[in-house]
């Protein structure tokens, strides 16, 4: 069975097998702390067995509930934000690609993850004329933005349909007690799902929160689950870095770091990639920038920011290096026709297919980065399907909690996100902060008048 593999040919020089292997007792010791839960968040290791744990009936109903949505609704709105929303679209993208909203059935779009009115309106102006479904997420059931969002919509929803058809064309997937979204699911009496308690958000692809919107998008959670299987009993069982590219990925961003490095840059070539970019981006900026440590977990898609941010990662401050996710066989194949005039002088490529093209761009850009100085390693997909892709992810899961370890930070928290709610909330005069309220106001009033620039005509 094919697997994904990890090629850092290109960091042989930064990376010595004396330094791999110097390092190999702390990762082992890091997977073991995974494994046995016996490492700092513990209570959020959930995930790390959840491939083999999800009940079958609970796929069932996950695969009947989007059957049932699917049936009545053009448009199935997923409303959630950060782990409650990335998962689910990095997968659907990188199966139906970015135009999948023009060419599928039942389109899968989202809301929940801005706070925007143009946004907002616009939904809203496009779903007067479909029939739609919503599912809300949110593990903790408090969240603003999708909180907003959902009230919004059931409101246009129970407009369009009235209250009752409306409860049947909601499903809500939240924690099995607390938080305000479980109270009104009760009370409206919506189909629900639970998240786990031990699994947390940027690790929940694997509970309903990925898996109905992924299921809604006509996709196979049986093939994605297989993925994750896969990865799980492959990943788990082998502690050498040098046969498990997880652990061998989770070492070498840890030496860089060590060296020096401040950015890792996750590359792809294919724009059904960029939301798994910007799932990785959650998983590892959440996880491991506490501390007043980390990479800084940034993000690219070639070849069309080789032509805006090439310049910086060829030539910029030495500070960075490139990880390549490579799809090996492509979906489709589209060849370059002739053309007798040939005013493009592109004839050298008659005959040729994209993909062939694109994959010389890569290997040109990985050995011009090389030379200049950003080195580079390369995660190898056998293909965009949920298969590959559940292994790519349980392959980032369990990467980022050695890594966290490695680093000596806690990868299953987020106490910093806190901070700006706790602004904005004060801001907004919510009841019970009335006091921080107050001095917000105060401070603000501070802090406006100064340093202002502008033109004077
Ligand atoms: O699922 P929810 O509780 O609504 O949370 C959604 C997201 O927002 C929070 O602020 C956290 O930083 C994220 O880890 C979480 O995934």
């Amino acid at each position: 069975m094919e697997r994904i593999t990890l090629n850092y040919t290109y960091m042989s020089d930064v990376i010595s097998d004396e330094a791999f292997m110097q390092i190999q007792p702390e990762v082992e010791q890091a997977l073991r702390a995974t494994l046995e839960k016996t490492g700092a968040g513990r209570d959020f290791l959930g995930w790390v067995s959840l491939p083999h744990e999800i009940p079958e009936a609970l796929l069932q109903d996950i695969q009947q509930t989007a059957d049932a949505l699917r049936a009545k609704s053009d448009v199935i709105i997923s409303i959630g934000i950060g782990g409650s929303y990335l998962g689910a679209r990095a997968v659907i993208e990188a199966v139906q690609g970015p135009l999948a909203p023009y060419h599928e059935a039942t389109q899968v779009l989202y809301a929940g993850h801005n706070i925007s009115s143009w946004y907002m309106q616009d939904l809203l102006t496009f779903l007067e004329k479909k029939d739609f479904s919503l599912i809300v997420i949110s593990k903790s059931g408090t969240t603003t933005e999708p909180a907003l969002a959902f009230r919004i919509l059931r409101d246009a929803l129970e407009k369009c349909y009235g209250k009752e058809e409306a409860g049947k064309r909601i499903v809500a997937i939240t924690d099995k007690a607390k938080g305000a979204l479980k109270q009104l699911a009760n009370d409206e009496g919506y189909k629900t799902f639970i998240i786990p308690d031990d699994v947390g958000g940027r690790f929940s692809v694997l509970t309903p929160v990925g898996l109905l919107p992924i299921a809604c998008a006509g996709i196979s959670i049986q093939e994605f689950i297989k993925g994750f299987r896969a990865m799980a009993s492959a990943l788990t069982a082998e502690s050498s870095l040098k046969n498990n590219p997880a652990l061998a990925y989770a070492a070498i961003r840890t030496l860089l770091y060590r060296q020096g490095k401040q950015i890792e840059i996750l590359v792809n070539f294919e724009p059904a990639l960029h939301y798994v970019s910007e799932w990785w981006k959650q998983l590892f900026g959440e996880s491991e920038g506490k501390d007043g440590k980390a990479l800084f977990p940034a993000s690219v898609d070639f070849t069309t920011d080789l032509h805006s941010m090439g310049q910086l990662i060829q030539d910029g401050v030495r500070n960075l290096f490139e990880t390549f996710i490579i799809v090996n066989k492509n979906r489709h194949t589209v060849t370059v026709p002739h053309d007798e005039s040939n005013l493009d002088t592109l004839n050298y490529l008659e005959g040729k297919n994209l993909n062939e093209i694109n994959f010389s761009a890569y290997q040109g850009t990985a050995l011009a980065h090389k030379d200049g100085g950003a080195p580079s390693m390369t995660i190898e997909l056998p293909e965009l399907t949920p298969y590959y892709l559940g292994q790519l992810l349980y392959f980032f899961e369990i990467a980022v909690a050695v890594s966290g370890y490695l680093l000596k930070v806690n990868p299953f928290d987020q106490p910093g996100v806190e901070a700006y709610k706790k602004n904005m909330f004060a801001l907004l005069g919510k009841p019970g902060v009335e006091q921080a309220t107050h001095e917000i106001h105060t401070r603000l009033e501070r802090i406006q008048p100064k340093h202002i620039v502008t033109l004077e005509k």
